[in-house]
């Protein structure tokens, strides 16, 4: 008897139709899903993935309800003349309904995987939200979206209780594999079931393996070019000159105003456990950010450039309003010309460098596209290399490339979330010299965010410290540095000594945690209640009769590469390693020549370095 191949390809009209369907479905459906944080979207989810744990049957109920004559839509499709009932477009309605699910969750985790600091800086760089899904998106989700596919086809083509609930069992024409076994089985034809089971789990595996074989090779291939690391080609500095900012601003404390060049921010954002409470204002030169970890800077930066909202209070750029929770303005990123780079410089893994900074100057023309690109691969001195991917780069390369793609848009502000903070200490200064000479040429603004004392104070002229969410002080470095006017601020630009305070007439003060009087030069402020020194003035064996000089006892030592870090207490001798006053840092050549000389040593807290403080 000749094989009847029906099923077979009546199975793989109705599998293929469902799975284009469901295809674009469940990519719409993850699409609008991602990111949907509403009180609805459990609920929602559970409606998208029920027919995945619905028994078939159920839902093959339901779709009767649906689509049955008496249902909504088979009503509305009568009226055109038309059913889908017992024909294979309910066979194709079936298979979508139970295979959308598996497309719909594996293209949101394929989704979700992609990191969202590549969403926003592409928004940053003034992408519309159309051509990040396309350009961004769904090229990085892609081999999830295979396997999505992949599996919503093997679904399909094994559907078998809702489309015989909904599209019956007719041979030649609503007749699929599953339901040819079924009945094969039935009448007692074993061959004829084995048949089409052999027929089912081949096209599945098969599918599945194909999927798996490109997998690999798409890995394979991402690893083939993973070749050639290029620290060897970072440029090296051999006595380079090392030169200031160019426009470093002679001002202190700016007025808050809404200047007409310059950054004008004042804004607040509640969060669960936060705060953000901040107001300060940056003109075209660069400010750094200092702060403890939780500070509030990434989060301030992340306000500026549109990447979160805040709860109330305006930012405005150069005259232009980005943000006025007062008015209902709020830029979308792509409009306000803030480029911010991340720590992680979330590069576009699929572009290679050219690509990743033609980014943000799609509107040019292709030639002028071309110059700028080169121009900017120059600037950071990656010429040659505009043909890699990211990950063909060092760690000190792709951070020159998110620097030129921030530059290349021209941007008004430029924002630097910890740009270094994932390069050892060698590419580290490196990279900060080239920072230095990029910046001295840009004339925005620049803010630099960075937990390196040494380097903020190399590259800013002007500096903000924040803690608990706000601007603890803002000022010149040399003022913040070497006056800071509270403990935190002083803590947080690498103090270590610290003792309260009791004054004791003019120029005198009694420190009573270290149980010492000083002689101080400032002049005391009110409320004084601290005073501090750094670890690196304290001077061990000083000349004789200098001021505020003191018997002192080693407690413990601890040695870095260059210097030794002693921890002292003055008058008495300690009775172990935890009891002692202060801190001191001296170089190994001073260590080496104090080290054996008896106890007491004479340790002097210069007058002129004593910092008064108020709590
Ligand atoms: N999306 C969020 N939802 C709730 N809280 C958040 C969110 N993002 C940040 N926070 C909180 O806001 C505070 C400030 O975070 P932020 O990232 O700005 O700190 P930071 O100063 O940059 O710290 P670090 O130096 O460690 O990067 C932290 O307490 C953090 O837990």
């Amino acid at each position: 008897m000749e094989l009847d191949l029906s099923p077979l390809w009546l199975s793989l009209k109705v599998a293929g139709t469902a799975t284009v369907a469901t295809f674009f479905m469940g990519i719409f459906a993850a699409y609008r899903m991602l990111g949907d944080r509403g009180r609805w979207r459990s609920l929602l989810e559970g409606i998208l993935i029920s027919p995945l744990i619905l028994p078939p049957t159920v839902v093959g109920f339901l779709l009767l309800l649906l689509f049955g004559k008496n249902g909504p839509l088979g009503q509305l499709m009568e009226s055109f003349d038309f059913t889908i009932i017992f024909t294979w477009y309910a066979g194709v309605v079936a298979a979508i309904v139970v295979s959308f699910p598996l497309m719909y969750k594996t293209a949101l985790g394929a989704f979700e995987q992609i990191d969202s600091s590549l969403l926003h800086v592409a928004r940053t760089l003034g992408a519309s939200e159309r051509r990040i899904f396309w350009q961004i998106l769904l090229p990085l989700a892609m081999p999830g979206l295979v396997a999505g596919v992949t599996l919503a086809f093997a679904r399909a083509l094994g559907e078998f209780g809702a489309t015989l609930m909904l599209a019956g069992n007719i041979p030649g024409e609503t007749q699929t594999m599953p339901m040819a076994i079924y009945f094969a089985v039935e009448a007692g034809d074993m061959g004829l079931a084995w048949l089409w089971a052999i027929a089912i789990m081949a096209i599945s595996l098969s599918g599945l393996m194909v999927v798996n074989l490109w997998q690999q090779h798409y890995e394979e291939k991402r690893q083939r070019s993973d070749g050639g690391l290029l620290e060897a080609n970072e440029p090296v500095n051999r006595g380079g000159k090392r030169t200031e900012p160019a426009r470093l601003g002679q001002w202190i404390n700016p007025p808050l105003s809404n200047t007409a060049t310059g950054l004008f921010v004042t804004i607040e954002k509640q969060l669960a456990n936060f705060k953000l409470d901040i107001a300060f204002t940056a003109l075209p030169e660069t400010l750094g950010i200092l702060g403890g970890s939780g500070s509030g800077k990434s989060m301030t930066l992340r306000c500026i450039a549109g990447v979160e909202t805040p709860t109330k209070g305006r930012i405005v750029l150069n005259g232009r309003t980005l943000f006025d929770a007062g008015k209902r303005i709020n830029l979308p990123s792509h409009k306000r010309h803030v480029s911010l780079v991340f720590q992680n410089y979330a590069l576009f893994p699929h572009m290679t460098v050219a690509q990743n900074i033609a980014f943000g100057l799609q509107r040019l023309p292709k030639t002028l596209r071309r110059q700028r690109v080169s121009q900017q691969l120059a600037s950071v001195q990656l010429q040659g290399l505009g043909d890699r991917y990211p990950h063909q780069l060092s760690g000190g390369q792709q951070q020159r490339v998110a620097l030129a793609r921030a530059l290349a848009t021209e941007p008004e502000a430029l924002l630097l979330d910890e740009p270094f903070s994932a390069l050892d200490t060698h590419l580290r200064s490196q990279m900060e010299q080239q920072l230095m000479e990029t910046l001295s040429t840009y004339p925005g603004i620049t803010l630099f965010v960075t937990h390196n004392l040494e380097e903020a104070y190399r590259l800013c002229g002007m500096l903000m410290v924040m803690s608990g969410g706000s601007a603890i002080a803002y000022g010149s470095k040399h003022q913040i540095f070497e006056h800071p006017k509270t403990v935190r601020v002083a803590q947080l630009t690498g103090c270590k000594n610290f003792s309260r305070v009791v004054v004791q007439g003019s120029g005198f003060v009694e420190a009573t945690d270290w149980g010492i009087t000083l002689q101080v030069l400032e002049a005391i402020p009110d409320r004084l209640t601290d005073i501090g020194i750094r670890a690196h003035q304290i001077s061990i064996m000083p000349a004789p009769d200098s001021d505020n000089t003191y018997p002192c006892w080693l407690a413990a030592t601890s040695e870095t590469p260059h210097r030794m870090t002693l921890f002292l207490k003055f008058n008495t001798a300690p009775t172990d390693a935890q009891d002692y006053h202060v801190q001191a840092e001296v170089f190994k050549e001073k260590w080496h020549a104090i080290k054996d000389q008896p106890f007491p040593w004479a340790v002097q807290l210069d007058p002129a370095r004593l910092i008064l403080m108020v709590d």
